[in-house]
């Protein structure tokens, strides 16, 4: 008998519907017993100051590694936005699975979409990317911070803290949440973070037989997608602290076509910067290539204060 594979999840409702998920595939695709083994990460026990303050989103998966390298587990979940642009070295992404909806949605009691907030609502919503595309809509909205899960948000808005919420749809989806959301936004209006709405599976880069039962469950569009976007995050020096949008979807006649958006860290009047580029991606290099052209058409914009360094 071989003993279970386990699959290291943080326990918010969120990650664990998301490892549930992979368990369910891993078992029906392979005839695989696993087990889960929840863990609570700093990036969990952080509640009362902004992420990207506090050494970003790579605090919710550091730990998990941890339990890979040490053998506590085999395989991390994650929402592929969550994911740091380059893992650390020993680490893998496996798999890519199906993208689900990558739109952000509109969540609110009273109003059924962003245009008919009245002139200065308050509009909460956590990710610099949000805010510098809400304000460049409508500079007139007081945009607040909002953090914590997706209930605790959500409990927020109903609390009369806010006139509407962002979030993404996906994560509202996989919570059967889906009834809060009054309208999405269209991915032009409100360009998605790299990796949106997808689905990633990270093991020990030497697990050669996990790995390989893994790239089975990769989604092989939404994989070039997720590598042309991360691609500009990665050129950009892009973390959470920065307003960055990247989102690459198939055109009907066969090429990606990749939109990106960056605005001001510090002061959403000043103009988001964007960039569309289209090619026909095979592989990984022309994915990554198609990424990189993008953020060289963001960065040749660019004033001082837009990116990290000077530029
Ligand atoms: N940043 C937290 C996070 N990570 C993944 C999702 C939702 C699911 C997804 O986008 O894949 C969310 C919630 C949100 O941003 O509203």
């Amino acid at each position: 008998m071989t003993a279970p594979l386990l699959i290291a999840t943080r326990e918010s409702r969120l990650a664990l519907w998301q490892a549930r998920h992979v368990q369910a595939l891993l078992s029906r695709r392979f005839g695989l017993a696993v087990d889960l083994l929840g863990m609570t990460t700093r990036g969990d026990q952080i509640l009362d100051r902004s992420l990207s303050k506090v050494g970003g989103k790579g605090l919710f998966v550091k730990e998990l590694e941890t339990a890979l390298e040490e053998g506590r587990a085999q395989l991390a979940v994650h929402s592929l936005k969550d994911v740091p642009m380059t893992l650390p070295a020993g680490f893998v992404l496996a798999a890519v699975l199906e993208r689900e909806d990558p739109r952000d949605a509109f969540v609110s009691g009273r109003y059924g979409r962003l245009e008919e907030l009245p002139p200065g609502a308050r509009v909460g919503t956590s990710s610099l990317r949000r805010v510098a595309q809400l304000a460049a809509q409508r500079p007139d909205l007081v945009i607040e911070p909002l953090r914590g899960n997706l209930d605790t948000r959500l409990r927020k808005l109903d609390e009369g803290r806010f006139d509407a919420i962002v979030l993404a749809a996906a994560g509202l989806m996989r919570l059967e949440l889906e009834s809060r959301i009054r309208s999405r936004f269209s991915v032009q209006a409100m360009i998605p973070c790299a990796g949106q709405g997808a689905l990633g599976i990270e093991v020990r880069e030497e697990a050669a037989g996990l790995r390989a039962r893994l790239a089975e469950l990769t989604h092989r569009p939404t994989w070039l997608a997720v590598q042309a976007e991360r691609a500009v995050s990665r050129a950009l020096g892009g973390s959470c602290s920065m307003p960055l949008a990247a989102f690459a979807d198939w055109t009907p006649d066969g090429a990606l076509q990749l939109d990106v958006a960056l605005g001001h860290p510090e002061d959403t009047r000043q103009p988001l910067l964007r960039a569309r580029v289209q090619g026909r991606v095979a592989d990984d290099a022309a994915a990554v290539a198609l990424g990189d052209a993008a953020a060289r058409q963001v960065s040749e914009q660019a004033r001082p204060g837009y990116l990290p360094d000077a530029g």
